[in-house]
């Protein structure tokens, strides 16, 4: 019992560091963008946080599978702690490049709203994860999102006569109904829908 406090103080702790963390980093990112200070952390207000623990088992073929497929993640910003290398991210050639492991180290990987929100100025980062012959892998994922209905739409300070909207609105819904209608998600990617033809 003593042990299951342990570890949930500990978790706690982590998500609040990763809440104020990912706060932060909209902070940043925002100022990056010529945006008010707090435009996307107001977006993000009353939005949701979950902590997601994975673990890759090791696996005695790992080049004839992965732990997890291909994907963006449908977010603002996921804050990731890993165990060992594991996760991959696709370059703008399209080649896969591994992201090393350091030992502490956080990496926070760019998710499809905050895609949006910057009118495609910054891209969500494609990604998937390999399995190791020897290695179990733990990953703690931090996934933050904006509010379940609200909106998400291109920032108007962002848009004019040459900077027309990239990407239709959209809302966590939407892309929760998006995947339970189809067939296999990986497919086509959420984002992909929402892209205006001329993007
Ligand atoms: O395990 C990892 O490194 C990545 C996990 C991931 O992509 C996710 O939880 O969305
Ligand atoms: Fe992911």
């Amino acid at each position: 019992m003593l042990c299951v406090w342990a570890v949930k103080d500990k978790v706690g702790k982590y998500a609040e560091a990763t809440h104020l963390l990912h706060k932060q980093l909209l902070e940043a990112i925002s100022e990056s963008l010529g945006l008010e200070k707090n435009y996307l952390q107001e977006q993000s207000e009353e939005g949701s946080q979950v902590i997601a623990v994975n673990c890759y088992p090791s696996c005695p073929e790992p080049e004839v599978t992965l732990g997890m497929p291909p994907h963006s993640d449908f977010g603002s910003l996921t804050i990731l702690l890993q165990s060992s290398e594991g996760l991959q991210i696709m370059d703008s050639n399209k080649n896969w490049v591994c992201v090393p492991y350091i030992e502490g180290a956080l990496i926070v990987q760019l998710g499809d709203q905050v895609e949006v929100m910057s009118n495609g100025i910054y891209k969500s980062v494609i990604h998937r994860v390999t399995v190791n012959k020897h290695v179990k892998r733990l990953s703690f994922a931090s996934l933050h999102s904006l509010p379940l209905h609200k909106k998400i739409s291109p920032a108007p300070e962002l848009l004019d006569g040459d900077n027309a909207a990239a990407y239709g609105e959209f809302s966590f819904n939407d892309f929760l109904n998006y995947i339970s209608s189809i067939d296999d998600f990986l497919q086509e990617r959420f984002i992909d829908t929402l892209k205006k033809s001329s993007s």
